[in-house]
């Protein structure tokens, strides 16, 4: 391929975000954003983007280094792949958060939509499970499912320590030395983690496991580029190189300047002012199947992101948009309802696929039954996006903010160009609600509270105490 070639399919590629229904003239005065209000507040963002190219200069940005700077560790994801793709059936990912949702999203979009229900294998290549709970029945029926012999587990954990995971592990590694002795255990499971933090890492070695590497620079939740993400990528048959080009494309369009050219810097302050329009709560909403894991993703992404107790300098704001998961059609015979009429609090980002990979048709059947016989003029892709026009012309037509993200077909270089352009749309919003967009404090805190009960002296006694705190009113148990 020339290439100009490549230009003109990376520009047909690209995704695009379509913003004409925030505003007032679309959707009315009372709930629109005037475009005066975007010119005003423009120059916050602009600062914020100069903030945030000046902290990637300073290293501290590590997403933002992902597509660039990982040739050898692709390579060396790619070989290990082609290694082991054949000596076994199943390829297991334990962990939580940042290390499963992301692997989830790419399973999904890259090779079966219905990647949760069935969990079918691309020829040549194992199946991927990820297990990010701890139910007990949820836990032993997945590996019920399992022939160790035949089992790789991907254990994920940035910290290393992580309780969920590393009960799973506990568990998992029962189950291989049961079955092939505990000398051979660590050739069924590959560690991702920190390079020098928790225990996984320690394990690791002692096991002698295959290891990769999270960089420290780069937060559990903005790391499905690492190796969190593409190894799991890779053992399935999904073109990472591809992934990270699409990312590396979204860059060059995240570093522009220009506020107007550049989505994520505009995207990042419609939000922002959104949400100081009271509009708090924040639906993505994928008219796509394939896209469906990569909201729950998104939500992580922007709630741990955006939800904070204090400001940068340390002033009590608890802020943040509250993210919300809808998918298209299905969801319009369930939350619609709320998003048309309720209240006037929520800003819906629709993701629109312009190409589906399927045409499949509609049967015409029944041509004399007249509210029935038009659909078999028509294919699923028509009725699909057509639902999703309608939505967007009725939310309108109430007043409520929505936009649209225009994917011209689900593949590796666009979702590549998706994680990116909300990690990096993320990180503005940041900038602009003035809050460390790179912590979770929150959640250590309940992560050491399990600590502190589950840890090993006095479980029994500090559940008791727990549970009969005197916070706690009998009549309020019902
Ligand atoms: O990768 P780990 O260290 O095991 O962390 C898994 C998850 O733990 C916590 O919930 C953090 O708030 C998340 O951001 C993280 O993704």
């Amino acid at each position: 391929m020339s290439a100009d070639q490549k230009v003109q399919s990376e520009t047909d590629l690209r995704v695009k975000l379509d913003i004409n229904n925030v505003f007032a003239e679309m959707i009315g005065q009372k709930h629109g954003l005037q475009r005066k209000e975007l010119f005003d507040f423009k120059d916050e963002a602009v600062k914020a983007h100069q903030n945030i190219l000046a902290a990637a200069e300073a290293g501290e940005m590590g997403f933002m280094e992902l597509p660039h700077n990982q040739q050898e560790i692709v390579a060396e994801l790619k070989q290990t792949a082609e290694e082991l793709k054949d000596k076994f059936d199943n390829f297991v990912v334990l962990g939580i958060g940042g290390s499963a949702l992301g692997n989830i999203a790419v399973q999904t979009a890259i090779n079966d939509p219905y990647y949760n229900l069935f969990a079918e294998a691309r020829d040549g290549y194992p199946r991927l499970f990820v297990s990010d709970n701890v139910d007990p029945e949820g836990v032993k029926a997945l590996l019920a499912k399992l022939d160790p012999k035949k089992t790789l587990f991907n254990v994920i954990s940035k910290s290393g320590s992580t309780a969920e995971t590393m009960s799973q592990f506990l568990l998992a590694r029962k189950f291989i030395a049961e079955a092939v002795g505990e000398d051979r255990v660590g050739e069924h499971f590959i560690a991702t983690t920190s390079k020098d933090s928790g225990y996984l890492i320690e394990i690791a070695e002692r096991e002698g496991m295959k290891k990769f590497f999270i960089p420290d620079n780069v937060g559990g939740r903005f790391s499905v580029l690492t190796p969190v993400g593409l190894l799991s990528a890779a053992m399935t048959g999904v073109d990472i190189e591809q992934l990270l080009a699409g990312a590396a494309y979204m860059d060059k369009i995240c570093r522009e300047n220009d506020f107007w050219q550049n989505p994520a810097l505009v995207n990042a302050l419609i939000q922002y002012l959104a949400y100081k329009k009271g509009k708090v709560m924040s639906v993505m909403m994928p008219y796509s199947d394939r896209l469906s894991d990569l909201a729950d993703w998104y939500r992580q992404l922007w709630a741990e992101s955006l939800g904070k107790e204090v400001d940068r300098q340390g002033n009590k704001v608890n802020l943040g948009p509250t993210p919300i998961k809808a998918l298209g059609a299905t969801d319009q015979h369930s939350q619609a309802q709320l998003y048309m009429e309720g209240p006037f609090d929520k800003i819906i980002t629709f993701l629109e696929v312009e190409n589906f990979a399927e045409e499949l048709e509609i049967p015409k059947a029944y041509a004399d039954l007249d509210g029935l016989g038009y659909l078999g003029d028509h294919n699923f892709a028509e009725l699909i996006n057509t639902e999703k026009w309608a939505t967007e012309l009725a939310l309108n037509k109430r007043q409520r903010m929505n936009q649209t993200v225009k994917v011209p077909k689900v593949n590796e270089f666009t979702l590549g160009q998706l994680f990116y352009f909300f990690e990096f749309q993320t990180a503005v919003a940041g900038e602009l609600f003035n809050i460390n967009a790179f912590n979770q404090p929150g959640v250590e805190l309940g992560k050491n509270y399990t600590y502190g009960i589950f840890g090993r002296s006095g479980y029994q006694a500090k559940k008791d105490e727990f549970e009969n705190s005197a916070q706690k009113n009998e009549d309020l148990i019902l």
